[in-house]
């Protein structure tokens, strides 16, 4: 960087062109359509793509490959195109009527999604009519543009820097939403080319023929004074001001040293003038600029072209070179300097006039959508309580499910765009908002700066929700079980203990009153002596922490004689069945039992008198289930292990307050992931296996049905055995005889009435009701059928030989 590029033969053999040759493109001009594409990315959405001055094809290869495979890709040129995989071209003049008709034979109906121009007449000694001619073709370029694109699409164009290329970019503006003009860095420096990517075609329904026209489009406005500082400082605002290269001086690319720019008194002059500053390496204060520590990489990149900055990179030159003043010694700037930059930009022509009106108008329509945007919340929001309140369903207010995605109300985009950011925004740090950033948070804070606001959002943003939640419900099976078991394991963890007392309401079991008493007992114990706890117990126990504790610990007292209380309802229901023991009697009694501790015989038993009867039935489904399960029955594990595990960092994590959809996301991928065992596995696959093989609902039904009937035949048979056997007109064996015979009919299944098949041909060909002649159950086959029985039935004759 900072060398100047010469445009030598030798120049132009450049990385780009090696690039080129590697990467098998026609033109290093590839590239730059390759870097515009990245930057604003509208080939990969493109269907139909035309491409005016196309030779030898370059930009045609980018498109062919960024294009979606079967895009319909269009190119023209005065010379001839070698054929491109993928597109169609032809040889024509982009300003001709035959090069038009010649399009709409190929495009037919189509619209293109965008047109590519980067037409050059063949620029050679006579540059200001070579540039004229340009900037003529890129609006015959865009004239054909217009007729052919569709409404939001792209032009992207090649423009000189010359008098006409404001009056371009005035035009374009007037045609399309948002117009940028860039320089790739695949371009020369020495090129004064700049490229202008207009997006977002308005689509009249009229084209103004002024903006297509010539004389109209570059016809000279007259500039009274030259006013350098409204190119520097307001070079967006004054850009139909600039006037372009000066007259008689031609030189494309005028270039400053470093050091004369920061020595300078008219730094403003410099930078409205040059094109690039450079740090030669025979200047000894260039170079001393260019190593300084205030020179970073952004202000070579804006020192190699200053004909594309705008009014913050020029602020960021003008700084720069008041720092690397100081640090040459070079003090503060002159008087007059300072003068010149505080200046008030002169205004009053005619020209800014139409921009204060321009201005006026944008303003006004700002406010109108704003006040739009503010009305549809309202209604959306009064729909919103309509259908909340039942007069209205969903469907009727449009909320499908294909608004559900990132871009439904609780997506997380909207919700930050309606200033729910606190959620996702906790842990981001904070970055100063640029000024765009400013202007749309000062909007979005006018509209959503109260708290009702917010609340409003919140509640809107729970009820889609709920709706979301319902319809997924109802369209996904899966979900709807996975919901109602989830719904189930929703309830807040406790623990196992809370778990086991709430389902046994106020019984608790009665390992868990044994652990307490014992784990009390444990602690009175510890101070006579330590009696019943392990060395390593008693060493924790030994602490200052549990100082006092045995001694007047009435709240864990209060706990055990509770559980004891419990224990007694229980043990009297038991001794009403006389079956009271000896340790229940004591609990009658009221006694706070000091229990000894658990020896492993007796926790056998716990575990034995825990499997008890009075379990709820319960069905284990999952392999985690199933591996608990399996410990508990293996007493691999305790109940205070079970406890113990029950307390993890999921244990007490608060719910409430949160909306739905976070606590939902929450449950789904924040959760304790529960070892299982292969065995367990195993064993739910083994029950899963004899679940499938029970017949099903309906099998055993028709098997009842079945029995039912043969018990009625049954009780038929012996009403009439009985009156065979009261006649007297029957001998005993005929009597016997008759007996059996109605036995044998009882017992025999009516033979099924087998159906005919008819052959869909002929008068029975695709005829929906009963066949002519056909009585009884019919099928309707096809000739093949049949014939396929009876190649079967002949091949089994076949084996049986
Ligand atoms: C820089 S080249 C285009 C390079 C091309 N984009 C590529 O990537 O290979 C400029 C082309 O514009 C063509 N051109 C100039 N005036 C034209 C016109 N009136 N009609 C059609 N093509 C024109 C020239 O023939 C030349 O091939």
């Amino acid at each position: 960087m900072g060398k100047t590029q010469k445009k030598s033969a030798k120049g132009r053999l450049d990385k780009w062109y090696k690039l080129a040759k590697e990467q098998g493109y026609r033109s290093r001009a590839a590239f730059k359509l390759v870097q515009l594409n990245q930057k604003f990315n509208f080939l990969e959405k493109a269907k139909v793509v035309i491409d005016l001055c196309a030779a030898p094809g370059g930009w045609l290869q980018v498109a062919s490959r960024a294009c979606k495979p079967g895009s319909l890709l269009v190119g023209v040129d005065l010379t001839p195109i070698r054929p491109v995989p993928n597109c169609q071209t032809f040889v024509e003049d982009i300003t001709s009527d035959k090069c038009r008709s010649q399009l709409r034979g190929i495009l037919k109906t189509w619209k293109a999604d965008v047109v590519l121009h980067d037409g050059a007449p063949n620029v050679g000694a006579a540059w200001l009519q070579d540039a004229y001619g340009q900037a003529e073709l890129v609006l015959m370029s865009m004239k054909l543009a217009c007729e052919f694109l569709v409404p939001g699409g792209t032009f992207v164009t090649k423009v000189f820097r010359s008098r006409d290329y404001n009056n371009l970019l005035w035009v374009f503006k007037q045609l399309f939403n948002r117009v940028d003009a860039t320089k790739p860095p695949s371009s020369r420096n020495v090129s004064a080319e700049i490229f202008v990517v207009c997006r977002g075609y308005k689509a009249p329904q009229k084209l103004d023929p002024r903006f297509t026209d010539p004389r109209t489009v570059f016809e000279e406005v007259t500039e009274p004074t030259p006013n350098v500082e409204a190119k520097v400082f307001e070079p967006e605002k004054k850009k139909r001001n600039r006037e372009g290269y000066a007259d008689n001086d031609y030189t494309l690319h005028k270039t400053v040293p470093a050091s004369d720019f920061v020595k300078g008194n008219d730094p403003i002059q410099v930078l409205g003038t040059s094109a690039e500053i450079v740090f030669p390496e025979e200047d000894e204060d260039s170079q001393r600029l260019k190593n300084s520590e205030a020179t970073d990489e952004d202000i070579l990149i804006h020192c190699s072209d200053l004909q594309v900055l705008g009014k913050k990179d020029f602020r960021e030159l003008l700084k720069w070179r008041l720092k690397v003043r100081n640090e040459l010694g070079l003090g503060k700037r002159p008087e007059t300097e300072q003068k010149t930059v505080v200046e008030e930009i002169p205004e009053v022509d005619e020209e800014t006039k139409m921009d204060q009106e321009l201005q006026h108008l944008n303003e006004t329509e700002r406010t109108k959508v704003k006040r739009e945007r503010r009305r549809a919340n309202k209604r959306k929001q009064r729909e919103i309580i309509r259908m909340q309140m039942g007069m209205e369903a969903p469907m009727e207010i449009g909320m499908e499910q294909s608004t559900m995605g990132d871009d439904s109300m609780f997506g997380l985009s909207t919700a930050e765009k309606h200033g729910l950011n606190k959620l996702t925004d906790a842990s981001t740090p904070e970055v100063p908002p640029t000024e765009e950033e400013n202007e749309v948070l000062e909007e979005n804070e006018e509209e959503y700066d109260s708290e009702d606001e917010q609340e409003r959002l919140e509640a809107e943003l729970d009820s889609m929700y709920s709706q979301y939640t319902e319809r997924k419900a109802e369209s996904d099976v899966k979900y709807k079980v996975k919901r109602s078991r989830g719904d189930a394991d929703d309830e807040e963890w406790e623990g196992i203990q809370e778990q086991a007392s709430e389902n046994e309401e106020d019984e608790p079991n009665e390992a868990s009153v044994e652990e307490d008493e014992h784990l009390l007992t444990s602690l009175d114990k510890k101070d006579s002596g330590k009696n019943g706890l392990s060395k390593k117990a008693s060493l924790f126990f030994d602490q200052d922490i549990f100082e006092g504790i045995g001694n007047d610990d009435d709240a864990d007292k209060e706990i055990v004689a509770m559980n004891s209380a419990a224990k007694a309802k229980r043990s009297s229901a038991k001794a009403n069945e006389n079956e009271s023991s000896d340790e229940e009697e004591k609990t009658r009694k009221g006694d706070i039992e000091v229990v000894p501790p658990v020896s492993a015989q007796e926790k056998e038993d716990d575990w034995d008198s825990d499997s008890g009867d009075d379990g709820e039935n319960v069905d284990i489904v999952t392999a985690e289930a199933m591996t608990l399960a399996q410990e508990i029955a293996s007493r691999k594990k305790s109940t205070s292990e079970l406890i113990d595990d029950g307390y993890n960092r999921w244990t007490f994590q608060p719910k409430d307050g949160l909306p739905d959809w976070f606590v939902d996301e929450e449950n789904h991928h924040n959760k304790p992931n529960k070892p299982i065992t292969k065995e367990a596995v195993m064993a739910l696959r083994e029950k899963m296996k004899a679940i499938n093989a029970r017949p099903i609902k309906k099998i055993l039904e028709a098997q009842g049905r079945k029995k039912m009937r043969t018990v009625r035949r049954m009780q038929n048979v012996a009403k009439k055995a009985e009156g065979i056997t009261e006649s007297g007109e029957m001998t005993e064996g005929e009597k016997s005889k008759e007996i059996s015979r109605l036995m044998s009919r009882a017992m025999k299944a009516k033979p099924k009435q087998k159906a005919t098949l008819v052959v869909a041909k002929g008068a029975n060909r695709g005829i929906q009701s009963r066949p002519k002649g056909v009585k009884g159950k019919y099928k309707m086959v096809d000739s093949r059928m049949k014939k396929d029985l009876r190649a079967q039935k002949r091949l089994e004759k076949k084996k049986r030989k």
